[in-house]
């Protein structure tokens, strides 16, 4: 394929493992040498003469990244929070829909979900959209997340911190995190979820889960067919797996780090019928569909690959 990529921010976490996964591929992949990495005037003159950037970047320097791109014809993917639900850019979670894989294909920006967001969009999108779900529900969303979610520098401290410093930090407790209006957003809700991330002693992988009361749902929406809705939706997509749910063998643990280094997220539903109680989880690998494989899966979109 004929498309020069470049990376802005290709020495952060995201950037290293997105060139891991582009490397002896179908792109050609540019990046600034070390000198000149942060240099504005390097980066315009780079971000102008792509076929489709792809930012790595802290939200600031996204922005800036963004604003810095006159050539009519680059396409940007912006994996930063900073234009998750700004107008004019696509959403790129192509399970989204049924028509979103197409507008991403043909889009001019496309803004990567946040790691967090991916799984609980995943989750709730369908429930809302079949009815199963009232877009009014309080609902409350818990995720731990590999320490790799906060960046280099976060990564960094933690490595050198040592093993076991903080087993598990929970942070988000000003109730402001910027995925929650992103999840409020593209789940289809009409008040703005409890978001309650935290930070494990391992590297990477995320585990979130969302708990449901049974007598807040509408009758027909049962553990079961909350869990045929998610396997309808996801039937035949690449990325998402939904597991079984069976009573002769019920789910009874999820490991954070089983998608670590592939593209891949699963889905489960648990469900206690006689306490009326349904945990709805998801398991990805914040770097992967959390950050690097998504926006491999939408460069690949945009560029007709897939
Ligand atoms: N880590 C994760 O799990 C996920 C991260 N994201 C998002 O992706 C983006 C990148 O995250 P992540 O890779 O973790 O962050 P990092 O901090 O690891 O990497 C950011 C990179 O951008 C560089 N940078 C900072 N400012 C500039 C600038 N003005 N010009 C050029 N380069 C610059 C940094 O260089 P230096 O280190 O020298 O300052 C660093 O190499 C963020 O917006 C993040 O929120 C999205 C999903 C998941
Ligand atoms: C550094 C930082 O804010 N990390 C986030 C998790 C990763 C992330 O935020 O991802 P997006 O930028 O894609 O949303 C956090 O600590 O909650």
């Amino acid at each position: 394929m004929d498309l020069n990529i470049f990376i802005d921010g290709d020495q952060g976490t995201t950037g290293l493992d997105l060139q891991n996964r582009l490397r002896g591929g179908e792109f050609r992949i540019h990046t600034l040498p070390e000198g000149v990495r942060k240099d504005a005037a390097a980066r315009r003159a780079a971000l102008n003469a792509c076929d489709i950037a792809i930012l790595c970047l802290p939200d600031a320097a996204a922005r800036e990244a963004a604003a810095m791109i006159e050539n009519p014809a680059v396409r940007v993917i912006d994996a930063s929070s900073a234009h998750r639900t700004s107008p004019g850019w696509v959403y790129g979670l192509p399970e989204l829909d049924a028509g979103q894989g197409e507008r991403i294909a043909s889009a001019s920006r496309v803004t990567n979900p946040g790691c967090y967001p991916t799984a609980a969009v995943a989750l709730l999108r369908p429930l809302t959209d079949a009815g199963l779900l009232p877009a009014d529900y309080p609902l409350t969303i818990h995720a731990v997340s590999g320490y790799s979610g906060q960046g280099r520098a976060g990564v960094q401290a933690r490595e050198a911190a040592g093993a076991g410093a903080h087993a598990l930090t929970v942070y988000g407790l000003a109730l402001e995190h910027k995925h929650a209006p992103e999840i409020e957003a593209y789940a289809g809700l009409a008040q703005r979820p409890i978001f309650v991330p935290a930070y494990g002693s391992y590297r990477q992988g995320i585990v979130l889960t969302i708990g449901l009361h049974a007598r807040l749902l509408p009758a027909h929406a049962s553990g079961a067919r909350i869990h045929e809705c998610l396997a309808q939706r996801y039937r035949g997509a690449a990325h998402v797996r939904v597991l079984p749910m069976s009573s002769a063998a019920p789910l009874t643990e999820l490991d954070p780090q089983v998608h670590n280094g592939s593209n891949d997220m699963s889905l489960s539903v648990a469900c206690n019928e006689r306490m009326g109680q349904i945990v709805l989880g998801a398991v990805l690998d914040n770097l992967g569909k959390g950050a690097a494989g998504a926006a491999v899966q939408n460069l690949r979109l945009m560029a007709g690959a897939s």
